[in-house]
């Protein structure tokens, strides 16, 4: 954003104004248009998707404009069509057309030619996730409040069981590329690992083992560990193979394959954590991986969840209610997962193990995720 985030009362009257926006579009174009113009919203795919299986943005001379003609003999596209098509997503502010004729970057197009990530991000977003979301609610009516992730709009897609990873490993870019895309929002505002490392008492854990879960690269426990000398970290995923850690943490971080519904390996560790992990899966999936812990701990060990949560509707701003639900309709589109409530969390320990004891759950000023904190006491 255009303010340092250091400017609190100028970062505080930016999101007051972003929260103005949903009500003064109301006011000013009324709630038919309002509704009309959501129902149409799946047309700005329509055009970012020609832009990014074209390379369209690509094409565009960086510094100089180039006219229709042109740029429809270097993607292939109809000129005819190309028109239409840069001149709607115009409107959106991506391209612009300083001549009659030509086209030229915007700030937003420049971005699609030179971001490799946002690029992979469009991709993945306009082939696979439009079209599966398209039929979650065919896949809600059919299989009712299912707690199977191959029972959603991914698999009626492809018209035989599947589930949204298992698609995305088979895309032509593959799971490397995803994982790239994913940084778009990984990295964006209110994201950082450092929220955990900070938000934490790091410190009360002394001289202990933590265990990452479904820690992917080990991003977040490199963090931690930068901050915490006294710490070691075994980060576990299905696949870890091919991660590097950098030098000066690498002797307290290793790497290990393993499924979370299957027993826990680790025996006797501090700390066990998910973060970013649960939300993608349904209830049943959650208690199964939290039972899979239990013959692990030893009592006193610390289990920290770094996850969303669902604000009560109406008790946060309405950018981070409507970012909350957002996330809470993709993982229910897509994998049948879901956003969770405080209370939500807290019975979700209880029904897996009554000695699971509730030590609560906040979301620090700023973040996008909640911390939630329970220890094992037998
Ligand atoms: C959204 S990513 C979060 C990764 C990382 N914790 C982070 O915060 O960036 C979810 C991770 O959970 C892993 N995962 C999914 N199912 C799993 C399972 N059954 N056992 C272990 N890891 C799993 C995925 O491979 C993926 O790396």
């Amino acid at each position: 954003t255009p303010i340092a985030p250091s400017d609190k009362a100028a970062q505080t009257a930016r999101l007051d104004i972003i929260d103005m926006i949903p009500d003064l579009q109301l006011q000013l174009i009324g709630a038919q248009a309002m509704i009309r113009d959501m129902t149409w919203s799946p047309l700005n795919l329509v055009t970012l998707q020609t832009i990014n299986r074209f390379k369209i943005a690509q094409h565009v001379p960086l510094n100089s404009p180039i006219s229709y003609a042109e740029l429809s003999t270097l993607t292939s596209v109809p000129e005819p069509s190309l028109t239409r098509l840069l001149r709607h997503a115009m409107t959106n502010r991506i391209f612009s057309e300083p001549t009659r004729g030509f086209v030229a970057h915007s700030e937003a197009s420049r971005l699609l030619a030179a971001d490799q990530k946002l690029d992979s991000w469009v991709f993945f977003l306009v082939e696979y996730f439009w079209p599966a979301t398209a039929r979650a609610v065919d896949a809600m009516q059919k299989w009712p409040d299912s707690q199977n992730p191959t029972e959603v709009g991914v698999t009626l897609m492809k018209g035989e069981p599947t589930t949204w990873f298992k698609e995305i490993a088979q895309a032509d870019r593959g799971i490397a590329s995803f994982r790239d895309a994913m940084s778009v929002v990984s990295e964006g505002e209110g994201w950082q690992d450092s929220y955990l490392v900070e938000n934490y008492p790091w410190g009360d854990v002394g001289k202990g083992v933590v265990v990452d879960i479904g820690g992917a690269n080990g991003h977040t426990s490199i963090a931690i560990a930068e901050a915490n000398p006294e710490l070691t970290f075994v980060v576990q995923d299905l696949h870890t193979e091919g991660n590097s850690v950098p030098d000066h943490v690498k002797q307290r971080i290793s790497f290990m394959n393993h499924d979370m519904l299957n027993p826990q390996p680790i025996k006797d560790a501090d700390v066990y954590f998910w973060r970013a992990v649960l939300h993608n899966h349904p209830d049943a999936v959650v208690l199964k991986s939290l039972q899979s812990l239990v013959p692990a701990l030893k009592p006193g060990a610390r289990i920290i969840i770094q996850d969303f949560g669902l604000t009560h509707p109406g008790e946060g701003r309405l950018a981070d209610e409507s970012y909350e639900r957002m996330m809470d309709i993709m993982m229910m589109s897509l994998m049948n997962g879901k956003e969770r409530e405080l209370e939500q969390w807290k019975a979700l320990f209880e029904q897996a193990d009554p000695r699971f004891k509730w030590g609560g759950g906040s979301k620090p000023d700023g973040s996008r995720l909640w911390i939630y904190s329970v220890t094992w006491e037998p």
